[in-house]
């Protein structure tokens, strides 16, 4: 094994991954940089969710090696690669799912009531996590009482309440209309840029993959192209709000 980059806080190599027999992932090497947002774009199909799994150590990839801040991931054993998942990345799905009883700080909280923050202490940051993310009004809501972008920012809340070291977000504005979509997807990459959580994004909406530094695209489990916003004459800065 030959150690990763110093600088790159995530960083595979030749990635292939199978799911029953058939290819999602041929070869996909990367590199993020710290406080990097990185777009993973390809279409439907195209490896982006596996990829996003095998780099936050879900998945251990077939072949390859995936690395976090210079040390291996797939090589931990499961329950190391879960507290890993638990204690430095956070995930966002498609749909965001929440425990229906509880009320949106609570939803939001969970991740450090589990760790067994006192209760004053998650509530606090909670809370100031749906603040940020213009959900504040609603923190005694629960679930049913709010819309689908509303539920999408509080389980974005519960993803970066520990800030983490590494958001993965995998398609979160998927299911979101264009309006709340683009302000859901600000607000994801302004409060990543002033914590200097790196992100790694997950889209087939190149839209959406503007919002990054820098895009990947995958086709067939490959990566077929890589572009900086920079490259492009896209100022960093004009992607925060
Ligand atoms: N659990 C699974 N079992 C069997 N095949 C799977 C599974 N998950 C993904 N695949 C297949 O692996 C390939 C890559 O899927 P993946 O979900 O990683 O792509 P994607 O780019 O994220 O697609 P989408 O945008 O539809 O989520 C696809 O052909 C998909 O059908």
């Amino acid at each position: 094994m030959v150690a990763p980059p110093d600088n790159d806080v995530i960083w595979a190599r030749s990635l292939h991954h199978a799911h029953s027999g058939s290819p999602a992932l041929a070869g996909v090497s990367l590199g993020v940089r710290e406080g990097e947002i990185l777009a993973v774009s390809g279409p439907r199909g195209s490896g982006k969710t596996t990829l996003l799994q095998c780099l936050s150590g879900q998945l251990v990839p077939h072949e390859g090696e995936v690395w976090f801040n210079s040390s291996p991931v797939h090589t931990l054993a499961p329950i190391q690669r879960e507290r890993l998942r638990r204690e430095r990345f956070g995930w966002i799905d498609p749909e965001p799912t929440l425990v229906p009883e509880l009320t949106a700080w609570e939803n939001a909280a969970l991740p450090l009531l589990l760790r067994g923050t006192s209760h004053r202490k998650a509530k606090k940051a909670a809370t100031e996590w749906l603040e940020r993310l213009d959900i504040g009004a609603c923190a005694r809501k629960r679930p049913r009482a709010l819309d689908q972008a509303q539920r999408q920012r509080i389980a974005t809340a519960r993803a970066l309440v520990s800030e983490p070291s590494v958001l993965f977000a995998d398609e979160p504005t998927a299911t979101l209309h264009r309006a709340e979509r683009a302000q859901v997807l600000r607000t994801i990459t302004a409060a990543a840029r002033s914590h200097r959580i790196t992100v790694v994004l997950a889209t087939h909406d190149t839209e959406v993959a503007a919002l990054a530094d820098r895009s990947i695209s995958l086709l067939d489990g490959r990566r077929v192209n890589s572009l900086t916003a920079e490259a492009e004459g896209r100022a960093e800065c004009s992607l925060s709000v």
